[in-house]
């Protein structure tokens, strides 16, 4: 997506929006929510885990970043969830995936006031930032209740990974 401004002599430059990325961690059929701590005027408000792609990183990359930065966690991503939300008068782009945790690894809350696993019945309990509305409306049907311990089915986020790595 780009943005057209008119630069100082009146022509028609084009801009990107800055794309931010969200990771939606699915764990036995909960989300991880994240509290932000800062800014004053957001903090409290949650969100999913991430932040600014820099330049020459990709948004997978992006989001593995942010996960080891702000949680300590590796993370496989999957399949977008929900779609592109414009944010700041279109000037930056807000685009969440799904992910998993790879390799045991338990989220820490490195940079959040809080984390919380939320079922697909605990979405509302808390306050997403705005521009999540339209995300977390869209991760709803990705949260299944937990298999039974007899089900073979892996109902654990079904059809948004690969097979690589399942555990
Ligand atoms: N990470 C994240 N940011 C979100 C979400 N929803 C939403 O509106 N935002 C906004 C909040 C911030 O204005 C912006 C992300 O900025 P940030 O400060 O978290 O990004 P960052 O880690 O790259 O920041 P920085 O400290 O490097 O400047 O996107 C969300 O679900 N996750």
């Amino acid at each position: 997506m780009r943005t057209e401004r008119a630069n100082d002599g009146g022509h028609a430059v084009r801009r990107d929006p800055k794309v931010i990325v969200g990771a939606a961690i699915i764990r036995d059929g909960r989300v991880l929510a994240c509290a932000r701590s800062a800014p004053p005027e957001v903090a409290g408000m949650w969100e999913f885990p991430g932040g600014k792609v820099e330049p020459g990183e990709s948004e997978t990359e992006a989001l593995a970043r942010e996960c080891v930065e702000e949680l300590a966690v590796r993370v496989e991503i999957g399949e977008r969830v929900g779609r592109d939300v414009r944010m700041a008068h279109g000037r930056s782009v807000l685009k969440v995936y799904a992910a998993r945790l790879l390799h045991g690894d338990q989220p820490q809350a490195l940079e959040h006031s809080a984390l919380r696993w939320l079922s697909a019945a605990d979405l509302d309990t808390v306050t997403w930032l705005p521009a999540d509305a339209p995300i977390v409306a869209a991760l709803r049907p990705l949260l299944t209740p937990n298999p039974s311990p007899s089900d073979p089915v892996d109902h654990e986020v079904s059809g948004s990974f690969g097979d690589q790595d399942r555990r």
